[in-house]
């Protein structure tokens, strides 16, 4: 099938590789000329594993990337992986997709014969039908439900391991009241469908919609019960991974997602939960729970500032920050917990030397002044404290590494680093 995305950024990019993978033939639409021209040298725009494969074999042959709207004529089916930010109040700001939906409807004008518009960005219910099709329809001239189809079909993969998620999924969602719109969904879908065990939900628009916000506001809920438990635990001095580990058995609770320690960033689980609570006030249901979820998730890196007081004044000290990532696998920074913990460094007056293995470029632009290392003995070396914020692998494994410390504490926010003689350990919840 020929297929086009609007937007390739993290999901558009995955998105359009894994599908070429499927043997469609795929246009990436995109303003920034940087990312097209890299699609189409075959080289991934972002740092995600595997993706760099898939584009060294399709890109710029079974998928092109342009900026120019006008080659999704050639297409059957656009998606749109566009941003959805939140405003300054946390509510959904649309704008981008808007702009996004008027131009692609624009375009789509000289296009004779169907064509099917399919939702993949995280929008609040009724987005799609209230907001996007009437743009898409009176800029294309076309009519809903007989020569323009919209659908959603929310996407649930995880940065770090986008390709791996995208081809083992364990549901498919496909929303639309359009027959054409999910029979064109089923057939670009048909080879993944075929080789996983992937459920494909058939629903409403909106319900496809809203289960993508439930989704995650449920995993960064557990996130943040897993961290209230935590911090409940070290005031007990009771370790929260043990505990995690047998709660995780009973199969009601599973062990994915208890990992206690500085909360989630990330672009997604912030705005989301942000955005759904923002839209829930203004329907008058107060949504408690979401709200302590994100206010418990707040705390954590001043939790772990104050462990680091405990143990003496960072004020002209060196500190070195392991892990700037929001997560292991990813060179993102947006909404990194490691972002937080640099401001309370700098507040309490400590000179920040900080390393990650790929995402220090993406946090100059939050950070130019600090100094960024190209090993984390680099940073270590006369640092009179350590703060992990990142679970990356190779933290795991330093040891002699600390010795060229000035003084050896350490203040782990994700359990990454072995407690060891000579080192002055803190763990954020264990
Ligand atoms: N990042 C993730 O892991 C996931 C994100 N999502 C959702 O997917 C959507 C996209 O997210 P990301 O891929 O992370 O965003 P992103 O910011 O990485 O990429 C968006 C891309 O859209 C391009 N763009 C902006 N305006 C445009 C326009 N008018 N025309 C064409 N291209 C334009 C940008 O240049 C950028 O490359 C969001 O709604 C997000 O909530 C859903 C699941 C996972
Ligand atoms: O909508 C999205 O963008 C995506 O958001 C999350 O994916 P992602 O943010 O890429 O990464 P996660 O693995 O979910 O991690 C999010 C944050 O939670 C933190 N986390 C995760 C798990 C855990 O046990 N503990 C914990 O602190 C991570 O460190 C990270 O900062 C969801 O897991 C995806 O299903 C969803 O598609």
């Amino acid at each position: 099938m020929r297929v086009s995305i609007v937007g390739s950024g993290y999901v558009g990019t995955t998105v359009a590789a894994c599908f070429t993978d499927m043997g469609h033939d795929v246009v990436n639409v995109d303003i920034d000329q940087d990312i097209v021209d890299a699609i189409n040298a075959g080289k991934a725009p972002i740092h995600e594993p595997g993706l760099d494969d898939l584009l060294a074999t399709h890109g710029g042959d079974t998928l092109a990337a342009t900026t120019d709207y006008e080659d999704v004529l050639e297409t059957d089916v656009t998606f749109l992986a566009l941003p959805t930010p939140s405003k300054e109040d946390g509510s959904i700001d649309t704008s981008i997709i808007e702009a996004a939906a008027e131009t692609l409807g624009d375009t789509l004008r000289e296009k004779d014969g169907d064509h099917v518009v399919v939702t993949k960005s995280t929008v609040i219910p009724r987005t799609t039908t209230e907001t996007l099709a009437p743009i898409l329809a009176d800029a294309s001239g076309k009519q809903l439900g007989a020569d323009l189809h919209v659908a959603m079909n929310p996407e649930f993969l995880r940065e770090g391991t986008a390709v791996e998620d995208f081809q083992n999924p364990d549901k498919i969602v496909f929303g639309s009241d359009s027959e054409t719109a999910i029979d064109t969904l089923h057939e670009i879908f048909k080879p993944l469908i075929e080789a996983s065990d992937a459920t494909v939900v058939e629903t409403g628009v909106e319900e496809a919609e809203m289960i993508k916000y439930a989704n995650n506001a449920f995993l960064a809920s557990k996130v943040s019960l897993i961290n209230d438990i935590g911090n409940i635990c070290k005031e007990f001095g009771v370790d929260a991974y043990e505990v995690a580990d047998a709660i995780g058995l009973d199969d009601r609770i599973s062990e994915r997602f208890l990992r206690s320690g500085l909360g989630w960033g990330g672009s997604c689980f912030g705005k989301d939960t942000n955005a759904i609570i923002h839209a829930a006030t203004e329907t008058g249901y107060e949504p408690a729970m979401l709200e302590a979820a994100v206010a418990v998730n707040d705390r954590q890196p001043e939790r772990l500032l104050s462990l680091l007081d405990d143990h003496g004044d960072v004020e002209s000290e060196r500190v070195a920050v392991l892990g700037l990532a929001f997560k292991p696998g990813t060179d993102d920074v947006r909404d990194s917990r490691a972002i937080p913990v640099i401001n309370g460094l700098q507040e309490r007056g400590a000179n920040v030397a900080a390393y990650d293995p790929v995402a220090a470029e993406n946090m100059r632009t939050h950070f130019p002044d600090i100094e960024y290392t190209d090993a984390p003995q680099d940073a270590l070396a006369d640092a009179s404290a350590c703060v992990v914020c990142t679970d990356w692998d190779e933290f795991a494994v330093l040891d002699d590494e600390f010795d060229a410390m000035e003084t050896r504490v350490v203040v782990d926010g994700r359990r990454i680093i072995e407690r060891r003689d000579g080192l002055t350990y803190e763990g954020l919840t264990w």
